[in-house]
């Protein structure tokens, strides 16, 4: 049928249709890895739904993929305020320093504690709105009150659902990337055209979200994680590693390599299997991330002015460091 011979709820109940399908070839292939359709079924429904609202414009929904790309290019951001803060992670460089960390977390808790650990992606922190499963606003750490309101280019980054899985109202953080083959695609463009290129993916993903016309932040392939449920008035998590679960099952994008430690001799076998092979994965980390698992002893253990109390990032040695030194040497 051509799309003239629709009448208009006929379009609107097929492009809804077209909508759901989309989003669950979309959720499929960004949370499971595991596309459904080939690449090219995508495109063809997504072109048949640009069709039908190009021929209905009323029966646009702001959710629809097709309104991802942000319209018009924006003045500037407007400000937004985190009613719950967005901190920053206290972070140490050895460890002897991490061993200090938990022992000081030990001697002031009675109970055992178990860690979360992560992944420590070498991104930019984002904060996420939901309103019954839709997205409604996202926002930049800024100075952890007062952030920046880059809805617009979140709706571009594909990785980030428009709709969740379930009619949640949820607030959550994570950090926005741009995986290494994104950043080494956009320098070579860059160079082509003789612009400076990016330092590292973590200043081409800022770069990215800072840009008001948001078609331009949608060509530059970003993609998140998301860690942290921030209000928990609609979903329930007892421990961190059940919250990343939950998350996983809203549709969120969540990093698949955590894993929880009862002891720092585990979390050591988690550092040394990723510090030597960080240059496999397909985007940037910069050491990991120990969490205090229980969330009640996380609320309980609670945040200093700046950084929460129960949890510290590892920073990997620089590993550009690295590169420069086995040069000298082979050199010598
Ligand atoms: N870069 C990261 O991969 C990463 C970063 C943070 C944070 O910055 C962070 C900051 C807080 F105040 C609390 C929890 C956090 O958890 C985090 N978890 C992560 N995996």
């Amino acid at each position: 049928k051509l799309v003239e011979d629709y009448t208009q709820s006929e379009a609107a109940s097929l492009a809804q249709q077209l909508r759901d399908q989309l989003a669950d070839y979309s959720q499929a292939y960004y949370t499971q890895d595991a596309p459904l359709v080939e690449d090219h079924v995508y495109d063809e429904l997504y072109r048949d739904l640009e069709q039908l609202e190009a021929a209905f414009p009323v029966i646009v929904t702001n959710d629809s993929p097709t309104q991802k790309v942000g319209g018009q290019v924006l003045p500037g951001f407007t400000k937004v305020t985190h009613e719950i803060p967005m901190l920053s992670m206290g972070d140490v460089f050895s460890e002897a320093e991490l061993a200090a960390f938990d022992q000081r977390l030990r001697k002031n808790t009675a109970t055992e504690i178990e860690y979360n650990v992560e992944l420590k992606i070498d991104g930019l922190a984002i904060d996420l709105i939901y309103e019954k499963g839709r997205f409604v606003r996202g926002a930049t750490r800024g100075n952890g009150t007062i952030g920046e309101d880059i809805t617009q280019n979140l709706k571009t980054i594909k990785a980030i659902p428009q709709k969740l899985t379930r009619p949640v109202s949820i607030e959550v953080r994570g950090e926005c990337y741009m995986p290494k083959a994104a950043f080494a695609d956009l320098n070579q463009k860059r160079e082509a055209e003789g612009q400076a290129p990016f330092a590292n993916p973590r200043n081409a993903a800022a770069g990215s979200l800072r840009q008001l016309d948001a078609k331009v932040a949608a060509a530059r392939q970003l993609s998140a994680f998301i860690y942290t449920i921030v209000t928990f008035d609609d979903v329930q998590a007892t421990t961190q590693s059940e919250a990343l679960h939950v998350l996983a099952e809203l549709g969120f994008n969540v990093n698949p390599t955590s894993v929880v430690c009862q002891n720092m001799a585990e979390v050591q076998a988690f550092i040394e299997q990723y510090q030597g092979t960080r240059n496999d994965l397909a985007y940037g980390i910069d050491g990991v991330v120990l969490k205090v698992n229980d969330l009640a002893l996380q609320r309980q253990l609670g945040n200093t002015v700046k950084v929460p109390r129960w949890e510290i990032a590892y920073k990997f040695p620089p590993e550009e460091a690295e590169t420069v030194i086995r040069e000298i040497e082979w050199t010598v």
